[in-house]
Formats: structure tokens, C-alpha cells, sequence
């Protein structure tokens, strides 16, 4: 997907991006290239390939939820800022929290956006399980995003004890999620999430399937969840 395209695929779905918009994807682009030389943030540094399957599919959630306005977002895991900041360059008032474990990516993220010169985001080196557990965060957010991070089953309980009551949990996956769904059920359950949209794509040029599911926050989380550093990921809810 060259510019062209990705700007043109954006404005089919209601999405237009100014000059200056253009412009922090062509920084983001150059700096995601000069940054890998030094540390690994991701295998795809082809620019049609960092357009489609980063900026692109990051901003698909954007199709599917409404982001316009005063919304806090926080995305568990960005690695090298997927999806968040896409979406924050697209809709400049959200307000941003990342947090990923590896600190020099966090660096990486520092630098992008001081010189994207973004405003309101807000970057933290932790676990999502200590994280969840911060009374400064937990239940704290209208939205709580996550891709490429874990199976839903574990990545419910990273993600579902910071979304406040009322607000959403996006779950952005490749093909076959619906199996990881049906595995997720009762950990949506007991975290006090239901599936409210469940979204079924494929991405244009290389038609790769991508699913998005969209769970509504009903009930506030059990204070036990989610548990110590590991404990998601060795033990399932
Ligand atoms: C495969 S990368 C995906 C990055 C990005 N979301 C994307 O789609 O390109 C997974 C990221 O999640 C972070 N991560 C994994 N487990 C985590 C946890 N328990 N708490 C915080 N970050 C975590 C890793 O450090 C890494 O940056």
C-alpha cells in the first residue's frame, strides 16, 4: 500500500488526513526504519508494508468505534506504537497511555512522540499485571486496546481490569480469532465483559483476514484480577 493508497483507503472510511497528518506518518515511518537499525521494533520496514500492516491495520479499529472526541485510550503492549499512535495521529484528541514491558521501547516511543510533537500521550515500563493493579489506572479508561499481544483468554485479564465501567475492551487479531473467543468466555465472564461486536475483514492489497471484537465493560473487576507478572499466561482464567 503506497500513500496514495493508504490516504485514499482512510478517506473511504471517513477518515481524512491533513498536510500535517501526512506528514507525522511520513516521520513515524522514517524513525520506525532509523530506530530498528539499533533495536528490534519490527520485521516489516518496507514502507508499502509498514503502511498497510501498521498504519493501515491500526486505524481499522477506527472503522468499527467511534474515536472522535475527549476519549482515553490505552493501549497494552504497543511494542512500537500499534496501534495507538496511528490512531491518535488520526484523531488528535484522544488521550493516550501505553504501556509495554520493554523499556527501550518506550524509549523508542519518548522520542516519536516529542518529534510528532504529540500531545496527551503518556508512556509507562510495566507489566500489564502490576499495571492493572495501580489504583491511578485501574477501571480508569473509556477504551483499552491491544494487538498482537496474547491469547484473548490472557489478554482479557491485562486489559479488561483497566477499562472503566461502561467503557470498551478493542481486541484487534489475525484470521481464526473465533476460536480464542469461544476459549475467552469465561474469563470475559468472571472480569465483567461481554462481546458486544465481533468484526470480520481482510486488509486491501494483500487481503490478509484480520478480526476485531468489541466487548462492553458491564461490572467492575474482581480485585483479585488480574494476578501476578505470568500467572495470566500460565494459567488461564
Ligand atoms: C508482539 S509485540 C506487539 C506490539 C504491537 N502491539 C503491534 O501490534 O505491533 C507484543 C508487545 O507486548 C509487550 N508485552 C507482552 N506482554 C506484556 C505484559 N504482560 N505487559 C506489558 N507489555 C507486554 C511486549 O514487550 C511487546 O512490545
Amino acid at each position: 500500500m503506497n500513500e496514495e493508497q493508504f490516504i485514499l483507503g482512510l478517506k473511504e472510511h471517513g477518515i481524512e488526513l491533513s498536510d500535517k497528518q501526512q506528514e507525522q506518518f511520513r516521520q513515524y515511518f522514517e524513525l520506525l526504519v532509523e530506530w530498528n537499525e539499533k533495536m528490534n521494533l519490527t520485521a516489516i520496514t518496507d514502507a508499502p508494508s509498514v503502511y498497510l500492516k501498521h498504519f493501515y491495520d491500526s486505524i481499522t479499529a477506527a472503522f468499527y468505534v467511534d474515536l472522535n472526541g475527549l476519549k482515553t485510550i490505552c493501549d497494552v503492549g504497543a511494542g512500537a506504537g500499534f496501534p495507538s499512535i496511528p490512531l491518535k495521529i488520526c484523531f488528535p484528541e484522544l488521550h493516550v497511555t501505553i504501556v509495554d514491558s520493554l523499556n527501550k521501547r518506550i524509549g523508542f516511543l519518548e522520542h516519536l512522540a516529542s518529534m510528532l510533537q504529540l500531545e496527551n500521550v503518556h508512556f509507562v515500563h510495566a507489566r500489564a499485571e502490576d499495571f492493572g493493579q495501580n489504583p491511578k489506572y485501574r477501571e480508569k479508561f473509556d477504551i483499552v486496546t491491544a494487538r498482537a499481544v496474547a491469547r484473548l483468554s490472557v489478554l482479557a485479564e491485562l486489559c479488561v481490569p483497566l477499562v472503566k465501567k461502561g467503557g470498551i475492551f478493542i481486541s484487534m487479531k489475525g484470521a481464526a480469532a473465533g476460536d480464542e473467543l469461544a476459549d475467552a468466555k469465561k474469563a470475559l465472564s468472571v472480569l465483567g465483559a461481554v462481546i458486544k461486536e465481533e468484526h470480520s475483514f481482510t486488509l486491501p492489497i494483500e487481503n490478509s483476514e484480520r478480526s476485531i471484537f468489541v466487548f462492553d465493560k458491564e461490572k467492575n473487576t474482581p480485585k483479585k484480577y488480574p494476578r501476578k507478572p505470568g500467572v495470566p499466561n500460565k494459567s488461564p482464567i
